[in-house]
C-alpha cells in the first residue's frame, strides 16, 4: 500500500482553546482549508507584515480541529504504518510553536490510555497486524534518538545517559551515509521487540530519558528533537522465495520554535532555544531547497537534524507533516510562520518505493533447483521426445496464457489431448488444473452454503464450537498431518457425494414412493432433522456409507436440504479457512510427535532407572557378602565391583541426560499445546464470522458494515477495561514509574552534555 505519493502530505492540528481567534482564523467546511486574516488596526501585526497581503489561505490534506487522538492517528499515521508492512518507509513529523501540541500528538499523554499518541498507537497497530498476517514472519526493532543542542543522544542506550558520564561524542553517535542504505546513525542501539508491551516499555523508558524544561508557554517543554524509529522486516512463510521486504517508520517530534521574549528563557534554556531555533531555521532552508526543483544542492549537512532526516525529506519515503498551531489571536504570527512552513513542505516531492531485498542463501537454493529442473528437461529432450524444440527457459506470459487456453479447451471437451513438450509445460498444465478445481470448489461452497442457509436459516442451529472441538481432537488422535491438495480434493468430492445423497433423501421424504429403501431414506432424513447437534464424525465424508454411494445427479438448488452448520464447517475448512486449518493440522502433527517423544523418553528413563536399581542392589549384595565370614566368599569378588561402579556412573549420567531432554521436550509440548489451542480458537472464530456473513443478504451485509463502522467510532471510554492494549499500556507505565521512583531515590541526575563548539 502506498500511503501518500507525489508530495509530502500535510495536516494542521489546532490546539483546543476557549479563546479561539474567531474572525482571524477560519477553518472552512471542506475540512482542508484554513484562512488567516490580520487585523489592520494591530500595529505590531502591520509592522511585521509590511507590504504583504493581509489574508492567507492554506489548503492542506486536512485541518484537524477538535479532533480526538484516535481520529488524528487514523487519518495521519495509520496509512503509513500499513504501508510499512508492504515495504514502504514512512515518516511523520510534528512541527510548530512551543506548547502547540507536538509531543501531545506524537507521544500523547503517558497517563491516559485514551489520550495516547502516535507512537503507542503505531506499536499497537504493528503488533496487531503481525498477528493478522500469519503467512509472514516478522522481525521488529526500534530505536529512540534525541538531538539536543546539536548532539546526538541514544535514549535507549544500554548504558543509560543518566548513568554514563562519557561525553556523547565519545560514545560515538554519528550520522553517516552508507551506499545502498542511505543515512544511518552509527552507534545508535537497535532493540528487537516481540510484543506490544515490550515496545511500550522501551517507549516509556525513552520518554523518561528525554530532556525537558519549563518555560512560560509550556511547563513540560521538549528541549530536543526526538526521532523514534521502527524497523520492520517481513518474510513469507508460505513461499520459499528469496525475496523479503524491509521498512523503516520514523516518528519525529521536533523541538518547538519559540520567541525568546514570549517564553522568557534565560541561562541554559536560552542556549537550548538558540540551538533549537537555529536547527529549525536550517530545516526550513532545506525544505525550501527541496521544494525548488531548480536547486541542485540541498544543504542537508548543515545541522544534525537535517542530515539525520535526509532520507525522510523528499526521499523514497511516505512523508507526512503535522503542523501544530495555537488557535488564539496572541499567537497569530507564529501560527502564520508554521503555516508557511507547512505550505513549503507540501511542495516537496516524494518517490515512495518498496524496499525489496534478496536473500543470497535462498537465491542459491532457487538456482540449484532451477539447475535440477534444467537437467531433467535435458534428459526429457534427449531420451523421450527427441525433439529439438524443447524449451529450457522459464515460460513466458504468452506461453502460460496459451497453456491456460489449452487446459480450458481440454476441460470443456473441445480438445482431446494435450501433448507433452517439456517439464515446465507439464507443471504449468497441472497448475492450471489445480486452479480450475479450486475455482469450482469456491463456487460450490458459496452457492451451496449461501443459498441454502438463506432459504432456511432457522433449521441450521447446531453448536459448532462443541462439534468442532470434538472433530478437531478426533483428527489429532488419528494422527492428522497436513492434508495434501489431492487429499483435500478427495474429501471435497466425497462431501459433495454425501450432500447429493442427503438432498436426494430429503427429496424422497416429500415425494416418497413407500418402498423399503424410500422408507429407510425417510428415517435417515428425519433422524438428521431431529438431531439438534451434529457431530463431525456423523458427517465425516470418508465414512464407508458415504463412500459406497454412487454419485447422484445434483438436484436443482431449491430441492437441496440446507447444509448443517457442521457441514458448513467442513466446507469452510477446505475453502476459505483452509490456511488456518492446515496450520492447525501441522501444529497438531508436531504436538503428537512431541508427545510420543515424551512417552519414549519416559520409558527410557524408567528402563535406565531399573538398571540403576539392579546394579545398586548387586553392589549391596556384594557388600553384605564381604561383611560375612571369609571362608564363605572368595576375595576375587572385589573385581566385578569396579566394573559395576563404572556401569553405575554411566547409567547415572545417562539418566541425567534423559531427564534434561525430557524437561526440554515437555516445554515444547506445552508450547505446542498453546499453539494448537490458539489455532483452534482462531479457526472457530473465523468460521463463525464467515458463517454469519455468508447467510446474510446483500442488504444485510451493507447494514452490518455500517454498524461495524459505528462501533469503531464509539468513544474509547467504552472499550472494555481489560482490552489487551490498555493493559499493556498500563503495565509498561507502572514499571516505568517504579524505575523513575528508584532513580529519584538514588539521586540520579541527568547529565546534560555541553555541546561541541560549532
Ligand atoms: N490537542 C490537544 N488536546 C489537549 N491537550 C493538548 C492538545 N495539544 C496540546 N495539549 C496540551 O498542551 C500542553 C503542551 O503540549 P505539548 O507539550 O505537546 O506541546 P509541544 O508542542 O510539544 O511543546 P514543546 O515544543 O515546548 O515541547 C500539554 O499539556 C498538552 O497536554
Amino acid at each position: 500500500m502506498k500511503a501518500h505519493s507525489g508530495n509530502v502530505g500535510v495536516f494542521v492540528r489546532i490546539r483546543p482553546t476557549a479563546h479561539f481567534a474567531q474572525g482571524l482564523v477560519e477553518c472552512l467546511p471542506d475540512g482542508q482549508t484554513v484562512n488567516i486574516y490580520h487585523r489592520r488596526d494591530s500595529k505590531k501585526t502591520q509592522d511585521s507584515i509590511k507590504g504583504r497581503p493581509s489574508s492567507w489561505s492554506f489548503r492542506l490534506e486536512g485541518v484537524l480541529q477538535d479532533v480526538s487522538q484516535e481520529e488524528v492517528y487514523d487519518r495521519v499515521c495509520h496509512p503509513l504504518v500499513q504501508g510499512a508492512f508492504d515495504g514502504y518507509n514512512g515518516t511523520v513529523m510534528c512541527f510548530g510553536q512551543t506548547g502547540a501540541g507536538k509531543t501531545y500528538t506524537m507521544t500523547g499523554s503517558t497517563k491516559s490510555y485514551k489520550q495516547r499518541g502516535f507512537i503507542p498507537r503505531a506499536l499497537q497497530q504493528v503488533f496487531q497486524e503481525i498477528e493478522r498476517r500469519t503467512d509472514f514472519s516478522f522481525s521488529v526493532q526500534l530505536s529512540f534518538m534525541e538531538i539536543y543542542n546539536e548532539t546526538l543522544l541514544d535514549l535507549l542506550s544500554p548504558v543509560s545517559p543518566l548513568q554514563d558520564s562519557t561525553p556523547p561524542s565519545a560514545r560515538g553517535l554519528v550520522v553517516m551515509e552508507e551506499p545502498g542504505r542511505g543515512v544511518v546513525i552509527k552507534g545508535l542501539s537497535l532493540h528487537p521487540v516481540f510484543s506490544e508491551e515490550d515496545a511500550l516499555d522501551l517507549m516509556f523508558e525513552a520518554d523518561m530519558n528525554r530532556v525537558t524544561g519549563s518555560h512560560a508557554l509550556n511547563r513540560n517543554s521538549s528541549r530536543s528533537h526526538c526521532i523514534f524509529s521502527l524497523h520492520i522486516e517481513s518474510r513469507s512463510r508460505t513461499l520459499s522465495e528469496a525475496k523479503y521486504v524491509t521498512s523503516k517508520l520514523s516518528l519525529v517530534d521536533l523541538a518547538g520554535s519559540e520567541r525568546l521574549g514570549k517564553t522568557g528563557s534565560e541561562g541554559q534554556m536560552l542556549k537550548e532555544s538558540t540551538y533549537i531555533n537555529k536547527s529549525l531555521s536550517f530545516l526550513e532552508q532545506t525544505i525550501l531547497a527541496l521544494a525548488d526543483r531548480r536547486r541542485e544542492h540541498v544543504p542537508f549537512r548543515h545541522t544534525k537534524l537535517t542530515h539525520a532526516l535526509k532520507n525522510s525529506l523528499g526521499g523514497n519515503c511516505n512523508t507526512v507533516l503535522v503542523a501544530n498551531v495555537y488557535g488564539e489571536a496572541e499567537h497569530l504570527d507564529e501560527t502564520l510562520c508554521t503555516m508557511h512552513f507547512a505550505r513549503r513542505m507540501k511542495n516537496v516531492k516524494i518517490q515512495p518505493a518498496v524496499n525489496e531485498h534478496m536473500d543470497p542463501a535462498l537465491q542459491v537454493k532457487k538456482l540449484q533447483k532451477e539447475l535440477v529442473t534444467l537437467k531433467e528437461e535435458m534428459s526429457i529432450h534427449n531420451t523421450l521426445l527427441k525433439n529439438q524444440s524443447v524449451e529450457h527457459e522459464p515460460l513466458s506470459e504468452a506461453q502460460l496464457a496459451e497453456i491456460s487456453t489449452e487446459v480450458q479447451s481440454y476441460l470443456d471437451g473441445s480438445l482431446m489431448e494435450i501433448s507433452v513438450k517439456s517439464i515446465r509445460q507439464v507443471e504449468a498444465v497441472f497448475a492450471q488444473f489445480k486452479l480450475a478445481v479450486q475455482k469450482q470448489e469456491q463456487k460450490d461452497v458459496m452457492c451451496n452454503t449461501c443459498s441454502s442457509m438463506k432459504k432456511d436459516h432457522g433449521a441450521v442451529t447446531p453448536d459448532v464450537k462443541e462439534s468442532d472441538g470434538r472433530g478437531v481432537t478426533e483428527e489429532a488422535e488419528a494422527g492428522g498431518s497436513v492434508a495434501s491438495d489431492s487429499h483435500k480434493q478427495t474429501r471435497r468430492a466425497n462431501t459433495t457425494a454425501t450432500k447429493t445423497k442427503k438432498s436426494k433423501d430429503k427429496h424422497s421424504t416429500t415425494q416418497g414412493d413407500g418402498s423399503p429403501s424410500s422408507k429407510k431414506r425417510c428415517e435417515t432424513s428425519s433422524r438428521k432433522q431431529n438431531t439438534s447437534q451434529t457431530s463431525e464424525k456423523e458427517l465425516d465424508p470418508q465414512e464407508p456409507e458415504a463412500q459406497n454411494q454412487e454419485a447422484q445427479p445434483v438436484e436443482p438448488a431449491q430441492h437441496e436440504s440446507p447444509p448443517t452448520k457442521s457441514e458448513c464447517f467442513e466446507d469452510f475448512k477446505v475453502g476459505p479457512g483452509s490456511k488456518i486449518s492446515s496450520i492447525l493440522k501441522e501444529n497438531k502433527a508436531v504436538l503428537l510427535e512431541r508427545r510420543s517423544l515424551v512417552r519414549q523418553l519416559t520409558e527410557e528413563i524408567n528402563a535406565v532407572k531399573g538398571e540403576i536399581d539392579h546394579v545398586m542392589s548387586t553392589l549391596l549384595q556384594h557388600k553384605q557378602m564381604r561383611a560375612a565370614p571369609e571362608d564363605e566368599y572368595p576375595a576375587e569378588d572385589e573385581e566385578p565391583d569396579a566394573a559395576l561402579l563404572l556401569q553405575l556412573s554411566k547409567l547415572k549420567t545417562l539418566y541425567r541426560l534423559r531427564h534434561v531432554a525430557l524437561h526440554d521436550v515437555k516445554a515444547e509440548v506445552n508450547y505446542c499445546e498453546h499453539l494448537v489451542h490458539q489455532c483452534r480458537v482462531r479457526l472457530v472464530s473465523e468460521f463463525e464470522t464467515w458463517y454469519k456473513t455468508a447467510s446474510l443478504t446483500p442488504e444485510e451485509k451493507t447494514l452490518a458494515l455500517i454498524q461495524s463502522d459505528d462501533t469503531e467510532q464509539q468513544p474509547q471510554a467504552e472499550l472494555p477495561p481489560d482490552a489487551p492494549s490498555a493493559q499493556f499500556f498500563h503495565n509498561a507505565r507502572c514499571r516505568t514509574q517504579k524505575r523513575r521512583d528508584v532513580r529519584a531515590h538514588s539521586g540520579y541526575k541527568r547529565l546534560l552534555q555541553t555541546p561541541p563548539a560549532t
